[in-house]
């Protein structure tokens, strides 16, 4: 068996803390991304991602709140540059225990997502993993809590690249933005692929994240980026075309 998981690279978020941390997470709009991450689930214990075993703090409430397992993923990208990792490996890890226990999908979902958020390491990463495409958050929160639409736009013109820059810790950018929510508007009247990059930049520039690249953004330690770059080193993406899924 093997759980497969998008990439996420949100391009506008919103963060909404509330009491009950399946009502939290963030308001927002996520691009998720192939390679999907590749992983199995195995008695043992933890996570060894591409061949090293990492700490990584989501693994705690995973393990007290869905059993103790080892998981094992491999990743063309790396962790903690802003590819959503912690929450594919999160998400996976659920998915998996799913297929092993009795725990219903939406309840092992939202022990990923509130692991996420207990760890600091994200707020929106594993539902839009779930869903796939490009994810618009319009309410915060896990399975049966948020609300999601998928938006579905043509991008086979609009080739999409990644580029790494540095490793950084996910609390830099879990930060309140007022212009988000008007953004996430601007797209909504008008979506493309070109306003997507256009209000994600707008965004992140509010943050402080600049890019110096045509038609892109600086998603934390990312340049993500549409049409083919000139120079420099790039990875290739696709749009994913489903959410997270076993085979
Ligand atoms: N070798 C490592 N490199 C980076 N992070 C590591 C490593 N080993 C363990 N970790 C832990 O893994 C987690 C990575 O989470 P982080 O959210 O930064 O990942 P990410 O892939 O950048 O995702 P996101 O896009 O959500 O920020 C952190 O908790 C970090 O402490
Ligand atoms: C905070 C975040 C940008 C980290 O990847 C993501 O989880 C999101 O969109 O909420």
């Amino acid at each position: 068996m093997e759980i497969l998981v998008p990439l996420s690279v949100s391009g506008i978020w919103y963060p909404v803390i509330k009491e009950n941390l399946l009502e939290s997470g963030s308001i927002g709009l996520t691009l998720t991304l192939e390679p999907y991450i590749i992983a199995e689930i195995k008695y043992g214990k933890g996570i060894i991602f591409n061949g090293i075993e990492i700490n990584i703090p989501n693994y705690e409430i995973l393990r007290q709140k869905l059993g103790e397992y080892k998981l094992i993923v491999y990743s063309r990208v790396p962790l903690g540059y802003g590819y959503g990792l912690s929450g594919a490996i999160s998400l996976a890890y659920a998915l998996g225990v799913k297929e092993l226990t009795s725990i219903s999908e939406k309840d092992a979902v939202n022990v990923a997502h509130l692991s996420d958020i207990v760890a600091g390491n994200g707020l929106g990463d594993v539902i839009a993993q779930y869903h796939g495409g490009l994810v618009y958050r319009r309410k915060a929160g896990g399975l049966g809590y948020g609300e999601v639409e998928r938006i579905i736009l043509d991008w086979s013109d609009y080739p999409i690249f990644s580029q790494i820059v540095e490793q950084m810790p996910t609390k830099n950018i879990i930060r309140k933005s007022e212009i988000a929510l008007s953004l996430i508007d601007e797209f909504l009247r008008n979506p493309s692929p070109i306003k997507f990059i256009e209000v994600a930049s707008k965004f992140t520039k509010s943050l402080g994240f600049t890019s110096e690249y045509p038609n892109s953004y600086r998603k934390k330690g990312i340049i993500i980026k549409i049409f083919t770059p000139e120079n420099g080193v790039w990875i290739r993406h696709k749009i994913a075309s489903r959410g997270a899924f076993v085979r």
